[in-house]
């Protein structure tokens, strides 16, 4: 457990920063993560890198030559968010256009994915290449839905190596995506992580026990058995990644990279123990090993557990895993010298707030109301949503939702202080809440808010309409981020019935506090019942059995939320 820190809230801000000074040579700070101190050459592709903070050396230590030119840094386990990828890839950016490239999270997949909108819209032409390594996510033929962990590394390397040798920005997307083609892994733990301030570890696994296959989030793992000698493990390891070797590899007469990795409080001395079997068991069946790496590559946080990856290398991958790099975590000689390049300007966003009228004003008065009794909503219920969440995700639900609440009431705060209309204020309490929060439903309340807040502009006063209007825009916005269906046990199932039962009521003739009542009511029974469901998405997909009986985490906040908003409503 984490003995050191200050507040815990501020922790990932304060390690990166602590990170920062202790790299300056290396690394630059910006908003939202880190770039390398000096410029690539003008034309090379930037590789931009990320994910939650809680991984080191995953990502901040993965920045340096011949590796990722910067990193988006999230909350402790939760995505950076879009503003954070697009300030950092902003900065990286050398005129060749940016690789973005990140582990297969949801949270990560939509902050990413907006992040690569907007960029493409500031002018700066993106590629995306998801690392889906971890072989227990899901079987074979849903590769795509696998998750990334400690494969990232090989990827990462495969692209900045191919961007270091002039390759243009969908030749780099395509070695990322061949190296993550030819990369498989598998892990298990044997004790779970505890968080900065957190009183218990995020998840156990019983004494003597293993968990099979678990997450570098601590998602249960998909079997428990004894813990088995170091022989015993190395046997596991190799038997299951022989097991599934990428199409077209012959296993006898193949060159891969190892790594072995340590996810956190397993020790150097206990992997290399591990090791000297998985290379007699590699060599055994005629495999040879190039430049393996054991040690602590991605981690989660102090996770008791480890992992292996072979990536099965051609001419290609193994020209660039061996070319040199030199990050904070991983290097290998001959360093390369650094390009003596002006460093450009930091991506530094717009602070100006568009004209309004005064009944706008005035509304924007009310949605600070409402935001205030969501914060409100979700502070009380802040532990009750996180047990929810980790019945089958990994716990941080509450935790997500509070910090997106409380930015973003901060933020509409200023906003209101500042003249800012109902439309502007729930903008920059939608960026705000996606910044802050991270996570999948980070991303999905900041573009619900954003959705709000372009029906109500800045102009009129929203009545009943519009109102109805705004929340059926948030319906459609996260439905086509998400890309939800009913059913798939998601906000989604709480967020369409909420706006339909809204719109119908308002075109009975309701007023709009009597109509939102009905909806909230509507919305309480659709939370209740999708713990009948079986997840279809995000994190919670693997355990859907285990989900059963347990309503949607993202669901019921939802449902909370909207009969908080009913109280602002009805006053
Ligand atoms: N594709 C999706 N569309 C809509 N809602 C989703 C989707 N994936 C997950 N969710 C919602 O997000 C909630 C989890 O939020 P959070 O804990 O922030 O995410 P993470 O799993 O990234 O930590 C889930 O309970 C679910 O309601
Ligand atoms: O957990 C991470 C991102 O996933 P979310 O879906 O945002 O929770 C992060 O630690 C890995 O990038």
């Amino acid at each position: 457990m984490a003995r050191l820190f200050n507040d815990p809230g501020s922790f990932a801000e304060e390690m990166l920063e602590g990170f920062a000074a202790a790299q300056a040579h290396r690394v630059r700070r910006v908003p939202g993560g880190v770039v390398r101190r000096d410029r690539a050459r003008s034309g090379e592709v930037a590789v931009v890198i990320g994910g939650g903070s809680g991984h080191y050396p995953a990502f901040s230590g993965l920045v340096g030559d011949g590796l990722a030119h910067g990193a988006a840094m999230g909350n402790l386990f939760a995505s950076p968010s879009a503003q954070q990828v697009r300030s950092v890839a902003t900065s990286a950016h050398n005129d060749g256009g940016v690789l973005l490239c990140y582990g297969n999270y949801a949270g990560d997949v939509l902050h990413f994915g907006l992040a690569e909108q907007r960029l493409r819209g500031d002018g700066i032409d993106c590629r995306t290449v998801v690392v889906t390594d971890d072989v227990s996510s899901a079987p074979a033929d849903e590769r795509d839905k696998r998750r990334g962990v400690a494969g990232d590394l090989v990827v990462f390397k495969a692209a900045a190596a191919a961007a270091a040798a002039g390759y243009d920005l969908d030749e780099v997307a395509r070695v990322a995506a061949h190296a993550n083609d030819r990369t498989r892994s598998f892990g298990v733990a044997f004790g779970g992580c505890t968080l900065p301030g957190a009183d218990e570890p995020l998840f156990t696994v019983p004494d003597g026990k293993m968990a099979v296959g678990l997450g570098i989030h601590g998602e249960p793992g998909i079997a428990e058995q004894d813990v088995p000698s170091a022989d015993e493990l190395a046997e596991l390891f190799v038997r299951t990644l022989l097991a599934e070797v990428p199409d077209g590899v012959e296993v006898a007469g193949s060159r891969v990279v190892v790594l072995l990795n340590g996810l956190g409080s397993v020790k150097y001395e206990e992997l290399f123990v591990v090791y000297r079997r998985v290379a007699a068991l590699l060599a055994e069946a005629g495999v040879e090993v190039v430049e393996p790496e054991v040690g602590e590559l991605v981690t989660s946080f102090d996770m008791a557990g480890a992992s292996l990856t072979l990536c099965w290398l051609d001419e290609e991958l193994e020209r660039f895993w061996r070319a040199p790099a030199d990050s904070a975590a991983y290097r290998k000689t001959p360093a390369v010298a650094a390009a003596d390049v002006e460093a450009g300007e930091d991506f530094v966003a717009l602070d100006v707030i568009p004209p309004a009228t005064g009944e706008s004003r005035e509304s924007a008065r009310c949605a600070l109301a409402a935001l205030e009794a969501v914060k409100s909503t979700v502070d009380d219920n802040v532990a009750e949503l996180g047990r929810i969440d980790a019945v089958a995700g990994d716990g941080d639900h509450g935790i997500g939702m509070q910090r997106g609440a409380d930015a973003a009431v901060a933020a509409a705060r200023e906003a209101v202080e500042r003249g800012a209309g109902a439309g502007s204020t729930l903008n920059r309490a939608a960026d705000a809440w996606a910044d802050r929060a991270g996570g999948t439903s980070g991303a999905l309340w900041g573009v619900a808010l954003r959705a709000i807040g372009a029906e109500f502009g800045d102009e009129t006063a929203p009545g009943p309409r519009t109102t109805g209007a705004a929340v059926r825009a948030a319906a459609d916005a996260v439905v086509r981020l998400g890309k939800a269906e009913l059913g798939d046990k998601t906000m989604v199932d709480v967020l369409v019935p909420f706006a339909d039962e809204l719109e119908s009521a308002l075109a009975a003739g309701s007023g709009l506090a009597t109509a939102w009542d009905a909806a909230a009511t509507t919305a309480a029974k659709a939370a209740e019942a999708t713990a009948s469901l079986r997840p279809l998405r995000g994190r919670a997909r693997p355990l859907a059995e285990k989900s059963l009986g347990t309503p949607d985490a993202g669901a019921v906040s939802l449902s909370l939320i909207t009969r908080a908003v009913h109280a602002v409503l009805a006053r």
